[in-house]
């Protein structure tokens, strides 16, 4: 089935990609003075996810790094994920341990030193400061997913790299923050935010056709020849698209309707392969969101399932309460009021776990109704891995009882 199925991983760097090029020429021009040991203008990147951030600025880093190293310029483009590296120290020990692997392939420099936990930040920063000035050139430092360090860190880290030019004599420091949330520039001193974002750019995110083209590419060096259906592409790229043009999602759609097909032992892939790797991504999904969700939360949706268990496929806000309070104790949880448990499950209902609508009762006012979109046993399974779901305790809850009043 597969040539190369690591071609359809997300790690994977194509040399082309379809339908960037303008962002691609946009981001190559504001990195070129750096060929002239100028220092280019920080970038903020923005656009939802799977819109090809990351692989753009990977690609014209490594072509900008080539292009220096050919006219034997000195430049280093420094690529740090901070959903990983999101404090400051970290940042900061991370670029002195990239930029040490860089020098060591080409100078005898005496490696340094700064360990990943433990010094003064003052240290790190100050250390780091004499290692830049002491490689020169110009060194792009790429902040990839750069909300999650300012949620988790504040604004300092940027504070401090963008004053980073005025200490430097000898070498000179670019950034480029990539995002899929734009609210963190909420949190940013506005003098931070005018420096990070001296240029924009914004990803748009891609239609079907053009995910047709970025999978045809991916699936000729992927699969074996003739063997997917014609409708498989555009169905991978149809339903992508629909999930805000993500590439990584269109990607992975393809993967794994050829593993099911592998695993079937199925002469090719079919569009009812792509509908069932659909249906796994989101199976998958909503089990890692419900593994994740606080225990309050957990217990709400335990007693929505207990409801659902005695084939009440729609139930109530009032029905789900009364259920919880019995879970709760048994628990030995805190028994939230009727507001909280509102709240509970309208996020629920935010996060796909389940499904709602506000139905009127006529003069008894208006109420909520939910169910279960997709089978409940993943559900059921994945709440009573968590150990405070006790299945001894969780049988001490009298069903019977709740049988006969909603019957
Ligand atoms: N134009 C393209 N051509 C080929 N592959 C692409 C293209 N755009 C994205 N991809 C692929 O899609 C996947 C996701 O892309 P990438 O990581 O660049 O997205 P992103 O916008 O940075 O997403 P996130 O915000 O979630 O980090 C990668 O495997 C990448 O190779």
């Amino acid at each position: 089935m597969f040539k190369n199925r690591e071609v359809l991983r997300h790690s994977y760097r194509p040399l082309i990609l379809p339908h960037r090029r303008p962002q691609i020429d946009s981001i190559a021009s504001i990195l070129a003075p750096a060929i002239r040991n100028e220092t280019p203008s920080n970038i903020l990147i923005y656009g939802k996810t799977g819109t090809g951030k990351t692989a753009s600025v990977k690609y014209v880093g490594a072509e900008l790094e080539n292009a220096c190293h050919e006219m034997g310029k000195a430049c280093n483009v420094i690529h740090l994920n901070c959903e990983l590296i999101d404090t400051q120290y970290r940042v900061l020990a991370q670029i002195a341990n990239e930029l040490d692997d860089i020098e060591s392939k080409s100078s005898d420099r005496p490696r340094s030193s700064i360990p990943m936990t433990g010094w003064p930040t003052d240290q790190v920063y100050s250390e780091l400061k004499s290692m830049v000035e002491a490689i020169g050139g110009v060194n792009v430092i790429v902040l990839d997913e750069i909300d999650k360090l300012v949620k988790k860190s504040g604004d300092e880290t940027l504070y401090n790299l963008t004053r980073f030019n005025s200490e430097l004599k000898n070498a000179k420091i670019s950034m480029i923050g990539i995002s899929n949330d734009l609210r963190f520039t909420n949190f940013l001193d506005p003098r931070v935010l005018s420096s990070l974002s001296e240029e924009e750019l914004v990803f748009p995110p891609y239609n079907a056709p053009q995910l047709c083209d970025i999978l045809k590419q991916r699936a000729d060096v992927a699969f074996a020849d003739g063997i997917l259906d014609d409708g498989v592409i555009p169905l991978c790229a149809a339903l992508a698209a629909q999930e805000h043009g993500d590439a990584r999602r269109a990607l992975d759609l393809l993967r794994i309707s050829g593993e099911l097909a592998e695993r079937e032992d199925a002469p090719r892939v079919t569009e009812k392969h792509v509908k069932n790797a659909q249906q796994k991504i989101e199976t998958d999904s909503l089990i890692v969101c419900v593994s994740s969700l606080p225990t309050q939360s957990k217990a709400v949706l335990y007693s929505m399932l207990i409801l659902s268990e005695m084939n009440k496929q729609v139930f109530t806000t009032g029905e789900v309460a009364q259920v919880y309070r019995d879970v709760a104790q048994v628990l030995d949880l805190d028994v939230l009021t009727h507001r909280r448990i509102t709240d509970l499950i309208s996020e629920l209902t935010m996060l796909g776990v389940i499904n709602s609508r506000v139905v009127s009762r006529g003069r008894y006012g208006r109420t909520k109704e939910m169910w279960f979109g997709t089978g409940t046993a993943g559900i059921k399974k994945t709440l009573t891995q968590d150990e405070r779901f006790d299945e001894e305790r969780l049988n001490q809850i009298d069903t019977a009882r709740f049988r006969s009043i909603f019957r």
